[in-house]
Parts: C-alpha cells; structure tokens; sequence
C-alpha cells in the first residue's frame, strides 16, 4: 500500500540534518520504491500550522549529504502557547492536525532538539503517527547517548580553542571563550577537552570566580603566561545557581549581561591584572558541512527512521544507545534533558588533568 510520509525540520539547525534528511529518503526509496510519497513541511511546525507543505520527489534528496542547515527550513515557534489560541485566533493543534490531514499522511517524523520533541508526544498523543530524529549540536536529549549534529560541533568549537591557544599565548592574555549551550555543557565539556582548555565552566557546575582566578595566577606561577577559559553560554556562578532563572537572567541584564562570559573576563583581568579577551564563535558552531562522524550517524539514524515507517512503529523517536540504533517512546523522553550527571566519566578525567572546573 502507498504511504505518504511527511518530514520536518525544526529548533535551530545543526550539520547533519539534510544528511538525516537523505538517510531517511534514500532508505525509503530503496526499501518502498513508487509505494512511497514524501511531503517536505516548510520552516518547522510553523509550517504544520501554516498548511506550508510540498510534495518532493527522489532528485530532491540527492547531492544534500554534506550540505550544511536544512532544505527544509526551520523556526522556533513560540512553544508553550501551542495549546494557547492567541490573538490570531488558531488553535494551532487543530490546524497541524488539519495540515497531517490536507497532506493526507499517513505518518510525520520530526527532526529535532527537546522542544521539537515535547510537541511530537504532543501530536502523538492526538493520535498523529510520530516519529522523532533527535538533532542538537547541545547533545541533550534524553534517552540517547549522542545526538546528530553535536560532533561536528565539537570539531569546530575545538579548532577554535586551537586558534586562540597561538594567539593567547603569542600576547600572554587569559582568553575566555564562549561555546554554545545554555542548559547542558556537554559541547563546552568535550571541546574544552579536545582543545586543551585550563579551566572550563558548564551549566551543570556552577562556579565561583574567585577560584577561577585562582586557576590562572596557579598556571602563571608555573609558568605559563596564558590561560583558556572555555564558557558554555549557560554557565553561571554559585550565587546565581542559589536563584531561579528569570531571577538571576533579569540581574545580570541590570548589570549590562546576558552571558556569564564578558563578566567573566572583566574579573579575571581585574583579579590577575593580566590581561583578558573573549571570543565568541556562536552560530559558526551550527554551520556548515557535517563531520565524517555525523554523516554516519545521520545515515543510521534516518535509515532506521524508514525502517520503523515501513513496520508502522509510531510514538518513537531514534536514539543510539551503548552503540546500537534503538527507538525510545516519545512520551518517555519528551519534557526531560540530558545534563551532564554529576559522576561523569569526563569530569573526573577533567578534574584528573588539572583542568578547573571553577
Ligand atoms: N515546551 C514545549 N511544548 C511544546 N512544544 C514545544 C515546546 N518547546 C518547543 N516546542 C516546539 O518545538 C519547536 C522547537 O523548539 P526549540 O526549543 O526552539 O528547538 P529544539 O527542538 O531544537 O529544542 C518550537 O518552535 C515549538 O514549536
Ligand atoms: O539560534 P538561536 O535561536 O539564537 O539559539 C541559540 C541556541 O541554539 C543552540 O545552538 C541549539 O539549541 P537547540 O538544539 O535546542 O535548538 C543552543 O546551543 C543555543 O543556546
Ligand atoms: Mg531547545
């Protein structure tokens, strides 16, 4: 029987999503030949609200393997209003719902990070047949031990820290560097690594600048006229930690920040008397071509994809597990992040090199 298959893209981009995009596609075509049809929805679940949708065929998917971002398109809609009808009067579940209906699918995978997720159970539990990708260059989806996208990631947040480590050391500055993530320090934890960085502050461990000083005037002792700082955006210090988010994000907009980074650097040089500059690579993280690493990944994540949509498993999302393509229920892990746990392995490999942790 034919089977009309949507896909989606949607939360910020990350390499490795047309790769995912092409896994799927290409492994349906293999597996369905004419008995498959693929739906291309634009720009996310803004355009599942929209009725934004086009019918692609095979040539879509060819030549996109190492393309970075998404032919897809994709947006952040504003999400906890997804049951709320707004001032433009759309139930907006109502219309995906009518969208899935219109484009006559008989089922949608959503490629996505945690946000993406909470509204595919949400579409899931309306009796839509569901099946989640799990993309982020944050790596903070529960259930799965990698996500697509976040190698890449981390290869490109690593040649930064190689970049700064020459000049850093050519000026004997303390260079404070700003990787992605704002709840989970994940990319800031495995770059700060794979580029050596001598201190590295994450989300998940809050940290207090007068040990961080410490770090540095320690590295100055012994003679190193520089230090790395790798940031995650989502650090924050011990005081902040003891508050709740809105609480301490409105303090530090009164006091003319919205990262901890460039408050950071301002106390360090002030501390040390060395002298302090920050670099932020941000979206040039999210950029670009897709690692060897993620191709692979994507390749097995969206092959699997097709093959759940050929046995109709629906309700899942795609996950690797201890080295094993496996499907989680959506409901299991929508709503929950993947933080770093206190006894990770790479911490204490940290901590061991005399990397500070703040
Ligand atoms: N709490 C939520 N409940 C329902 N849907 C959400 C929620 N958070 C996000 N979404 C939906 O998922 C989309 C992507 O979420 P976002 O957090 O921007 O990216 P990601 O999926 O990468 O985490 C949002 O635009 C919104 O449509
Ligand atoms: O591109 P935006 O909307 O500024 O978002 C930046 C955020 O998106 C990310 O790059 C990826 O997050 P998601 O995977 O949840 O979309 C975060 O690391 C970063 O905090
Ligand atoms: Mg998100």
């Amino acid at each position: 029987m034919k089977k009309r298959v949507g896909i989606l893209t949607s939360g910020g981009d990350c390499p490795g999503l047309n790769a995912t995009i092409r896994g799927v596609a290409k492994a349906l075509y293999a597996r369905m030949g004419d008995n498959v049809e693929i739906v291309g929805i634009l720009n996310g679940y803004h355009g599942l609200i929209n009725g934004e949708y086009r019918e692609m065929c095979e040539d879509d998917f060819r030549g996109i393997l190492t393309l970075g971002g998404t032919i897809l398109g994709t947006k952040r809609t504003p999400f906890k209003l997804m049951r709320v009808v707004e001032d433009d009067k759309i139930d907006k579940v109502a219309a995906m719902k009518k969208t899935y209906k219109d484009a006559k699918l008989d089922c949608l995978l959503c490629l996505g990070g945690n946000g993406t997720h909470k509204t595919a159970n949400l579409l899931s539990q309306e009796g839509l047949n569901i099946i989640g990708l799990p993309k982020t260059i944050d790596n903070d989806i529960y259930g799965t031990d990698v996500t697509f996208g976040f190698h890449t990631a981390v290869d490109i947040a690593t040649e930064v820290i190689d970049r700064i480590h020459t000049t850093a050391g050519s000026h004997s500055r303390v260079m404070c560097i700003e990787i992605m993530g704002n709840k989970a320090g994940w990319l800031t934890l495995y770059s700060g690594i794979a580029g050596g960085a001598d201190i590295i502050l994450l989300p998940e461990q809050p940290y207090d600048i007068d040990r961080v000083c410490e770090a540095v005037e320690r590295r100055a002792k012994r003679g190193s006229n520089f230090s790395i700082i790798a940031v995650a955006e989502g650090a924050m210090n011990v005081d902040e930690a003891k508050l709740k988010r809105k609480e301490w994000t409105a303090k530090r907009a009164e006091a003319g920040y919205t990262t901890a980074t460039n408050r950071i650097a301002a106390a360090v040089q002030k501390k040390t008397g060395m002298e302090t500059r920050v670099c932020i690579p941000g979206h040039m993280q999210r950029g670009g071509s897709p690692s060897a690493y993620d191709r692979v990944l994507a390749t097995q994540f969206g092959s699997y994809a097709a093959k759940l949509v050929e046995i109709e498993q629906y309700g899942v999302t795609v996950a690797l597990v201890n080295n094993h393509v496996i499907s989680n229920r959506l409901e299991d892990i929508a709503g929950k992040t993947r933080n770093i746990p206190e006894g990770c392995e790479l911490l204490t490999v940290a901590k061991r090199m005399g990397i500070s942790l703040g």
